[in-house]
């Protein structure tokens, strides 16, 4: 089913600890974003970034306000629904995160078993089409060490992509990398959208990348000071 806004929050607050040292990190949130946009998430360090993705990766329990993803509300939702919510999900995150003695099918193919529960052939399969779409067809048994930093980030994006994922959430994909890799790597995700609807959610200190934005939302202590519309997806 189509969602016209797979990302929507709406009043979301967040706060991190208890009693005296309870802090709020998340004020009033409003947010939604149209199917196959990047968006990218900004702000000084400590804004609330992290949170929000961790929010709305269902990977951090909803306490205020509302976080719907493909229609669906995670606020107080059980543990079925959150791992529902995971799997319309790729996470990426920094370069370094591929296993250094598997190949670049390989960390491919733990991301489509841990995705699905898929066996060994149709996970290497998909792994080899995920590193297809992201123009690796010719690195499929290369060593992480044998690859450049972009080349790894786009296995990293490979490994997110092979459960089909409706949503990317990114937090800084592109921070290690070379001004060509990082464009690369965005290029790749803008594409995504245009192509398959997927709509991703990117935080980045990267102003290198922002031309290639749909939307830019700025944070600051915990707010959403600006949203920034470049173009339309
Ligand atoms: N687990 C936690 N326990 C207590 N406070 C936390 C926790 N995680 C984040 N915070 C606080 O919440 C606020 C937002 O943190 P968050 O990591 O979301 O910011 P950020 O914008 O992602 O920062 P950075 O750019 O440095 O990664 C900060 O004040 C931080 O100290």
């Amino acid at each position: 089913m189509k969602h016209e806004y797979p990302i929507v929050l709406k009043g979301l607050n967040h706060w991190f600890g208890t009693g005296d040292i309870r802090k709020q990190a998340i004020f009033h949130l409003d947010m939604s974003l149209p199917q196959g946009s990047f968006t990218v998430l900004m702000g000084p360090s400590g804004s609330g970034k992290t949170t929000v993705l961790t929010l709305v990766g269902a990977l951090r329990a909803v306490e205020e306000g509302s976080v719907r993803l493909m229609g669906t509300e995670l606020h107080a939702a059980d543990e079925a629904v959150l791992r529902w919510a995971r799997r319309q999900i790729g996470f990426i995150f920094q370069a370094h995160n591929l296993h250094e003695s598997l190949t670049a099918t390989q960390n491919v193919m733990m991301g489509a078993m841990v995705h699905s529960g898929v066996a060994d052939a149709p996970a290497r399969a998909a792994a080899r089409h995920a590193l297809d779409l992201v123009g690796l067809s010719h690195r499929l048994d290369y060593l992480p060490e044998k690859l450049s930093g972009g080349q790894k980030q786009r296995v990293a994006v490979a490994r997110a992509l092979v459960g089909n994922p409706s949503i990317i959430l990114a937090d800084e994909p592109t921070a290690a990398l070379d001004k060509d890799s990082a464009a690369e790597v965005v290029d790749l995700l803008v594409r995504l959208g245009r192509e398959r609807g997927t709509t991703t959610l990117m935080v980045t200190h990267d102003n290198r990348i922002l031309e290639r934005a749909d939307q830019i939302m700025t944070l600051e202590d915990g707010r959403l000071v600006k949203t920034e519309t470049s173009r339309s997806p």
